[in-house]
């Protein structure tokens, strides 16, 4: 059957790749041509953009093309080429579309209402090199940078000249947080090619662009390096950066003040606006009502927008589709987990960074222990140091062994999939063959994908290979227990709970 084709060739994929990445490069993907020509099969795929389509050439083509073969029985030839923009794409975002590239005509805008993020003037080099006054929860003192004229392919802003005088000296971007100090590496490789490519022509190509990833993964620190950038091209750009937690508290206290206008007036203003962590958007109407009116009339005037989130857009939860439908109609791009060599790189610069030297062997032993995120591993790197000062001894494995030894007893206690079946057994009251049964009765089946959901989350074992422990079932079976229970987790507290009950009595 070649018209399932690519179906089958998906739900293959989605078994072999990191969810992150199956869910931003294949799964938005329209149905591909499957057709037979005189060599085998021709699967032709249409991407949305000349970016993305790179992308899926060279990291997935070959890949793509290996599972089709396998599953056609015959050799499978990937044609990708460029979605067609008909006039209606040009000019609003696709509802459903994970990709498509987005001009917004003008619209009749009523922003009502604006943020309250003074725009101040910059002073590189004033602020403090390190991250804590970045950190959430953001304060009210802690918002947004710059003022100038337009950046490099900005168009003028009407507003401009009644940009009010910089209010105070009230938050801008952290001058540490650069390109430069940004270690590039496979986890990023995509995130930051786009971010540069934001720099390299502002206001055009992928806007706006839609960063995602897990806590400490470098999400802030890359938008801030976009700002920083674009800023030393242009001097003068206006680039705002705000935490969306700074968002919410700026639109109630306007409201309060009912300083709306002023506010749209400083906002028509920008260049580039960078919001971290949309998620925080949830469950806030009037926020979300004032974010919409701000980034149409961004986009409008052909600033650039960047935002950050811990999940791609349609993964956001309580924020109106009308919103997460436009997040997702420039490019969206996932920041993963550093693999081991990135994590050495990083811990190599930032010990350099603070002047330490730290042998490549200590740097590796650090990395393999401390897997989790960029954040954790400065922090671990923060302890080595110290320990090293303190004790007026050399940077050595031994010396990282003792500096570090609270957090290897912990990542020591290993959680094993045998553990996570009795521990969720235990929990709901069943028994522990009951994990590997075929038995289906929904009092046995769903703590049975509660304890896959757990074993995928907390083990680094594969789905095939925990398929293999829960009585030889396919990884489909896992995969399909990690997604159901993975979103419902998101939706139903109670469900949420549990789980974070058993996660603590697994972590001991
Ligand atoms: N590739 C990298 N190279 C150098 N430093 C990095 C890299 N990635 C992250 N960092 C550093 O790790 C720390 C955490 O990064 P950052 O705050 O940007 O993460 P985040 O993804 O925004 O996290 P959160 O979602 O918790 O806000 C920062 O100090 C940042 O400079």
């Amino acid at each position: 059957m070649i018209t399932d084709l690519w179906e089958r060739g998906c739900e293959r994929l989605a078994a072999e790749l990191p969810e992150q990445q199956f869910n931003t490069w294949i799964k938005p993907l329209p149905a591909a041509d499957v057709s037979a020509a005189a060599d085998g099969l021709r699967v032709g795929l249409r991407v949305p953009n000349r970016f993305k389509l790179d992308w899926i050439r060279t990291q997935y083509g070959s890949r793509i093309e290996s599972a089709l073969s396998e599953l056609a029985g015959q050799p499978v030839r990937l044609e990708l080429s460029l979605l067609p923009r008909g006039p209606e794409q040009r000019m609003a975002a696709p509802a459903g579309s994970d990709t498509a590239m987005r001009v917004i005509a003008p619209a009749p805008l009523s922003v009502g209402a604006m943020l309250d993020t003074s725009l101040v003037t910059p002073t590189a080099g004033s602020m403090p090199a390190g991250r804590a006054s970045l950190r959430r929860p953001v304060r009210a003192e802690e918002p947004g940078h710059v003022a100038g004229a337009a950046a490099p392919g900005v168009s003028a802003a009407p507003a401009r000249g009644a940009l009010p005088a910089p209010a105070s000296n009230i938050g801008r971007l952290n001058p540490a947080l650069t390109f430069e100090t940004l270690v590039p590496g496979r986890a990023n490789q995509m995130a930051r090619t786009a971010a540069l490519h934001v720099v390299g022509a502002p206001g055009q190509m992928y806007n706006p662009l839609f960063i995602y990833g897990g806590v400490g993964l470098g999400k802030t620190h890359l938008i801030h390096a976009v700002g920083n950038a674009l800023i030393r091209n242009n001097p003068d750009a206006r680039v705002l950066y705000l935490h969306a937690e700074q968002f919410i508290s700026d639109v109630v206290k306007n409201y309060q003040r009912k300083t709306f206008d002023e506010l749209k007036a400083k906002y028509h203003s920008l260049d580039l606006l960078l919001i971290d962590d949309v998620q925080f958007f949830a469950g806030k109407d009037r926020t979300q009502e004032e974010f919409f009116n701000a980034f149409e009339a961004l986009l409008a005037k052909r600033a650039h927008i960047i935002m950050t989130s811990d999940t791609y857009p349609k993964g956001l939860v309580d924020i109106d589709e009308r919103l997460t439908s436009r997040f997702d109609a420039g490019l969206t791009v996932a920041i993963e987990p550093p693999e081991l060599e990135m994590r050495v790189a990083i811990l190599l610069k930032k010990a350099q960074a603070e002047g330490a030297g730290m042998p490549e062997d200590v740097a590796f032993f650090v990395a393999k222990n401390v897997r989790a995120n960029v954040r954790e591993l400065e922090g671990a790197l923060r302890k080595v140091l110290a320990y090293a000062r303190f004790s007026h001894k050399e940077i050595s494995i031994n010396l990282a062994r003792e500096a570090l030894k609270d957090l290897l007893s912990i990542q020591n206690r290993q959680i094993s999939v045998e553990n996570i079946q009795k521990t969720v057994a235990d929990f709901y009251k069943i028994k522990i063959a009951d994990m590997y049964s075929k038995k289906r009765p929904a009092s046995i089946a769903r703590p049975r994908q509660i304890a896959m959901y757990l074993a995928k989350e907390m083990t680094q074992k594969s789905l095939p290979e925990i398929g293999e422990l829960f009585g030889g079932r396919d990884h489909t079976t896992v995969l399909h227990a990690v997604r159901k229970i993975g979103g419902e987790r998101q939706k139903n507290t109670e469900l949420n709970q549990q789980l974070h009950v058993l996660e603590q009595t697994l972590k001991g």
